[in-house]
């Protein structure tokens, strides 16, 4: 039999003060391990985190510095047409390409209106900046013999052509089955046919000088067609497929191609827009007196030509969620489209 004696065992005391003193010591090396981590954690940061990160802020300053000089210089002195520039987008566009130091070739329909903006030009002084005086050019892209002729002109007297910014463009209000054909070709003309005519025109100058590029004001809708602007949203389409197609036919004569999709934009484009049996709307819509200023969307012009970017959505959530929307989820699109024209025809009809 085996005897247990009572000393074999330590007394509770005995067990409590040897395991409290374990506990002490346990945790006394953690927290002298834990010091020397915070300390070689704070060696890392101020060795390694802290310069590595005010390093690569101060290559994005000096990248974006580069890019901005770069962008200065290209714009100095560049011979710019900008079509559409009595009214709008393409009038703010004058005015930054003008502050930039471009040579610009102003182009309407009105030779007046053209004067105004010429003259309201003369009054912005840049003491930083060399300005020029406008040239102006005087046709209706909706005339294909006009158009050839002021490409002629252009190049007569300014000898090339840097920068084509084809900005002007008409809209429409109007259900398919009311509106003449005549209405579809006037605004598939204005919007399409003659900013195409007007590219084909100044391209082989372009091509030979190695030197160029070609800017189109499309618009949200043409990625994404609304009910009541089939022709509108018809000619926007066409014209992001067809400066697609041409940024990649003219990448290897070094000329690029901008296709800038803005959304709704304070401009009197509502109030021109041409309805179905080819009268004026006349009105301002809600959408576009709540849109961005024109003057906005003019310096994200400047930015896209500037950086040479390919293309810029340049709109509110809505709309760019839309072009997502008609992608990747078609049918909800589409029927979003269709009760879209449904409350549009009821607000009508009441
Ligand atoms: N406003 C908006 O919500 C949006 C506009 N856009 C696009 O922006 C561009 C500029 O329009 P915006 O400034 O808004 O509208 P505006 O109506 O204010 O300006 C349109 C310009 O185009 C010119 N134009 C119209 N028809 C012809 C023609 N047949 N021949 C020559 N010039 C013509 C007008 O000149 P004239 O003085 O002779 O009439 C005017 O200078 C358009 O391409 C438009 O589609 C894109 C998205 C949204
Ligand atoms: C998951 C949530 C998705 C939400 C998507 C909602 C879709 C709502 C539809 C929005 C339609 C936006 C149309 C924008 C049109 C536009 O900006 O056009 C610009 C123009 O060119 C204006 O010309 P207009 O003559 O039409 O004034």
């Amino acid at each position: 039999m085996i005897r247990v004696k009572e000393k074999d065992f330590p007394s509770f005391e005995a067990s409590a003060d040897f395991l409290a003193g374990e506990i002490v010591c346990f945790l006394s090396s953690c927290g002298s391990r834990k010091t020397v981590q915070k300390g070689r954690l704070m060696d890392f940061t101020s060795t390694v985190i802290i310069p590595l990160l005010f390093g690569s802020v101060g290559i994005f300053a000096l990248f974006r510095l580069l890019q901005w000089m770069r962008m200065r210089a290209y714009l100095q002195e560049a011979v710019v047409v900008i079509t559409g520039a009595t009214s709008g987008l393409g009038k703010e566009c004058a005015k930054a390409f003008h502050a930039a130091g471009c040579k610009l070739v102003l182009c309407g329909r009105d030779s007046e209106k053209l004067q105004d903006v010429v003259q309201q030009l003369s009054t912005v002084t840049n003491h930083r900046k060399k300005t020029h005086k406008p040239h102006t050019v005087v046709f209706d892209l909706s005339d294909t013999k006009t158009v050839l002729n002021a490409a002629e002109e252009i190049l007569k007297y300014l000898g090339h052509v840097d920068i084509l910014i084809n900005n002007a463009g008409i809209s429409f209000r109007g259900t398919i089955v009311d509106t003449v054909l005549d209405v579809d070709k006037k605004v598939m003309e204005t919007n399409y046919f003659g900013p195409i005519a007007l590219t084909k025109a100044l391209l082989p100058s372009m091509i030979k000088r190695r030197q160029g590029h070609i800017v189109a004001i499309s618009s949200v809708q043409g990625k994404i067609s609304i009910p009541f602007r089939s022709a509108y949203a018809a000619s926007k389409h066409a014209t992001q497929a067809f400066f697609d197609c041409l940024r990649a036919e003219v990448e290897q004569y070094d000329i690029d191609v901008t296709v800038i999709s803005p959304g709704y934009i304070q401009t009197n484009l509502s109030r021109n827009a041409v309805t179905a049996d080819g009268s004026h709307y006349g009105v301002t819509d809600k959408n576009t007196m709540e849109g961005q200023t024109a003057a906005e969307v003019a310096q994200v012009v400047l930015n896209a030509v500037g950086q040479k970017k390919k293309e810029v959505l340049v709109a509110g959530l809505k709309p760019s969620l839309a072009v997502y929307l008609r992608n990747l989820c078609p049918r909800l699109f589409f029927s979003l489209m269709a009760d879209r024209a449904k409350k549009e025809r009821k607000a009508k009809a009441s």
